[in-house]
């Protein structure tokens, strides 16, 4: 078994959500490319220090709070390295490269996964998607009510939406799917279509959530280029197979009880950071949850909550 380098990394804002990446230099490893500011974690340090230091040195700021935002293994072949990314949410200073190293401020939106190391792609994508994700409540035979609510949760400051509405037909769904569409437009969320990828080829959304059995059907990752796709996930089998794929999230559920799925057992906290921790890929907790449970998800590895009851708005 290979050294794991456990490197920490820190994702760090400015007051337009924009992310402060360095230019690493050409003659170490990954020379030449962009990355997230952070550096090797030193024998008998703890995480939290590390990540100061690290930051303290290299941009010259004091972390003052953060969270977990993902943990990713990769093997280079030639080394494999756990990159233990924290989103910093309250920093004193100004950062500026103090190794000399060309800093630049980017949008997730804008970052080229191509011009970062390749460990870095789920870091990209986990700071693409926000913390909390609405699964659609009932009742999508009334059509205005239904749009009603979502503009509600739209308003309240809801940016990811996956419209599940099984019992509609095909016409019904695609219908609503549009109207849906333009509300998330509207707001500058992002809307993800849970039906079969082939009925919804040709709707507009942002991407495709599939349900399990969907996913593990698949041979090759579904829809087009620029969809966000995800999966609905239950056990570590059917997340390696999200994984497989290239799918860009999972969703992992049920951590509790829950009134929609009675029969299932729940997971727990422990079993899904177990199962998440080894995973490249952002996993939303749900099954039970409120956006209460937002700060144990995240301390538990997940990038948010996905909730049907706990989101979607009351009538
Ligand atoms: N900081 C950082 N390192 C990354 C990223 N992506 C990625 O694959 N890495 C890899 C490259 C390196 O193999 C390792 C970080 O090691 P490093 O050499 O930068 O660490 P360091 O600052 O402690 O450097 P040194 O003192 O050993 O010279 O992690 C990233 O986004 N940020």
């Amino acid at each position: 078994m290979p050294e794991i380098i456990h490197v920490m990394v820190g994702a760090l804002s400015d007051a337009r959500g924009r992310i402060v990446v360095s230019k690493r230099p050409d003659h170490v490893h990954q020379g030449g490319l962009w990355e997230f500011p952070g550096g090797k974690l030193e024998s008998g340090e703890s995480p939290a220090a590390g990540l100061k230091r690290e930051l303290a040195e290299e941009l010259g700021i004091q972390v003052r709070a953060s969270r977990p935002l993902i943990r990713v293994h990769h093997d280079y072949g030639d080394r494999h390295v756990l990159l233990d990314v924290h989103r910093v949410d309250d920093y004193a200073g100004i950062p500026h490269g103090r190794e000399g190293q060309p800093l630049d401020w980017l949008t997730p939106g804008d970052m080229d996964p191509a011009a970062f190391p390749a460990a870095d792609r789920p870091i990209i994508t986990a700071l693409r998607l926000p913390t909390l994700m609405l699964i659609t409540g009932e009742d999508p035979r009334q059509p205005e009510a239904f749009l009603a609510r979502l503009r509600d949760a739209l308003d309240a400051g809801v940016r990811l939406v996956q419209l599940r509405a099984h019992d509609l037909s095909a016409s019904d769904y695609a219908s609503l799917a549009q109207a849906a569409f333009e509300l998330c437009e509207r707001q500058g969320a992002q809307l993800l279509l849970n039906r079969d990828p082939a009925e919804v080829a040709h709707i507009a959304r942002h991407g495709l959530h599939l349900a399990s059995p969907t996913l593990m059907a698949l041979a090759t990752r579904p829809g087009r280029s620029n969809d966000l796709v995800g999966a609905s996930c239950h056990d570590p089998r059917q997340l390696a197979r999200a994984v497989e794929l290239g799918l860009d999230y999972a969703l992992l559920s049920p951590v509790k009880p829950t009134a929609t799925h009675p029969e299932a057992d729940p997971l727990g906290w422990r079993a899904f950071s177990d199962w998440v921790d080894p995973l490249p890929l952002p996993v939303y907790a749900l099954g039970g949850l409120t956006a209460d449970d937002l700060n144990e998800a995240v301390q538990h590895g997940a990038q948010g909550i996905a909730a049907i009851r706990g989101l979607w708005p009351a009538s």
